[in-house]
């Protein structure tokens, strides 16, 4: 059967090298986006969720050890394009980026406008005058007035910033577009007016996204699918619904239970313990020491287990759930650790 997915990811890695050794920022990532469709990547601080925006938009720093994996838009292998390829065919024109904190990385000596209009102006070449026309449009899109064309980003407050930056990511219509905590520094109903915002181009121009945060109330105002990621590594990629309803990993279930509810008697509980360091990952399942539910398999790094259409696992209980022996199925991750396939 044909793939019908926007995106797909395989076995994505980026590691760091530092002083103190390789950091697995981003291991063995996987998981397909099909058009018009919200996946939300969800995980703590550290756990390597800007680096898997940055390794998908090719913006890395100086010090990568080791980019791996493969990465096919619209049946094009992407992962495979030279960077000038890349960074003219695919780069902002089919995915955009909307970096954490962007919103104050804004050209104070440049009018709005002209920023919004700028990625036409350079990747499509369009005279200024129809680049600026597209802006205004994309300006109405995103709930901003045309008089803030003619503003400077410090005539403009954070949540105006924030509209402003997604009408740049928006304005060469690109088929996806990855945003990064895009609201975690605005308050909270202004945060409400631009998932309000995300919800209608994704309604009305059928765009796809990336939204990444670690606020699971945010994540579900937008998200179709949820992946969870924890250490480098996603623990669980499924539908948003069953994710929020019956979360299957011991990890996605104890984050489900430490969010605060209204009408709920029993306490939020936090999770005892911290990640592991992504310099030295165990061996084994990365959650294991802070798990509840850990056996003996556990000592075993999990693959990614199927457990309905498109919902995959990383943890053995759902090897017993499936029947399939544990002392068949786990593997050593040696060196390279296991991967979502
Ligand atoms: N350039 C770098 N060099 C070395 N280590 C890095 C670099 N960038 C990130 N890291 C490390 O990689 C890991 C993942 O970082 P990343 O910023 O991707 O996580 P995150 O989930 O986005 O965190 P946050 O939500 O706090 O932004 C962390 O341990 C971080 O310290």
């Amino acid at each position: 059967m044909a793939d019908a997915s926007l995106l797909r990811v395989d076995d994505l890695a980026l590691h760091y090298q530092t002083r103190n050794g390789v950091v697995r920022a981003v291991d063995g990532v996987s998981f397909d986006i099909q058009r018009g469709e919200a996946l939300v990547i969800l995980g703590e601080s550290g756990c390597g969720k800007s680096s898997l925006a940055k390794t998908l938009m090719r913006v890395l720093p100086r010090n990568v050890h080791h980019v791996g994996g493969r990465v096919t838009l619209d049946g094009v292998e992407i992962s495979a394009l030279p960077d000038e390829r890349f960074r003219r065919d695919v780069q902002w024109s089919r995915m955009a980026l909307v970096m954490q904190a962007s919103m104050n990385a804004l050209n104070p000596v440049v009018k709005v406008g002209a920023q919004v209009a700028e990625p036409l102006r350079v990747l499509r070449r369009w005279p200024r005058r129809r680049a600026l026309e597209r802006a205004a449009e994309v300006f109405a899109l995103v709930g901003l007035s045309n008089d803030f064309m003619t503003r400077y980003p410090f005539e403009l407050s954070g949540g105006m910033r924030q509209r402003a930056v997604l009408a740049m990511a928006l304005v060469a219509e690109p088929d996806l577009v990855i945003l990064d905590e895009p609201t975690s520094a605005l308050d909270v109903l202004t945060q409400a007016s631009i998932m309000n915002v995300l919800k209608r181009v994704k309604r009305e121009l059928g765009t796809s996204f990336i939204l990444i945060t670690h606020d699971v109330a945010t994540s579900s105002e937008l998200a179709d699918r949820v992946a969870l990621m924890y250490a480098g590594e996603l623990v669980e990629v499924c539908d948003a619904r069953r994710f929020f309803s019956e979360p299957a990993h011991p990890y996605s279930r104890m984050l489900m239970a430490s969010v605060p509810r209204l009408r709920q008697r029993e306490r939020p509980q936090s999770i005892p313990g911290q990640p592991p360091s992504l310099l030295w990952p165990p061996a084994g399942c990365r959650f294991a020491a802070r798990c509840p539910e850990r056996f003996a398999s556990c000592d075993h790094s999990p693959p990614a287990l199927p457990l309905h259409e498109r919902h995959r696992v990383r943890c053995w209980l759902h090897a017993l759930d499936n029947a399939s022996p544990v002392s068949d199925g786990p593997r050593s991750t040696g060196e390279e650790g296991t991967h979502d396939r």
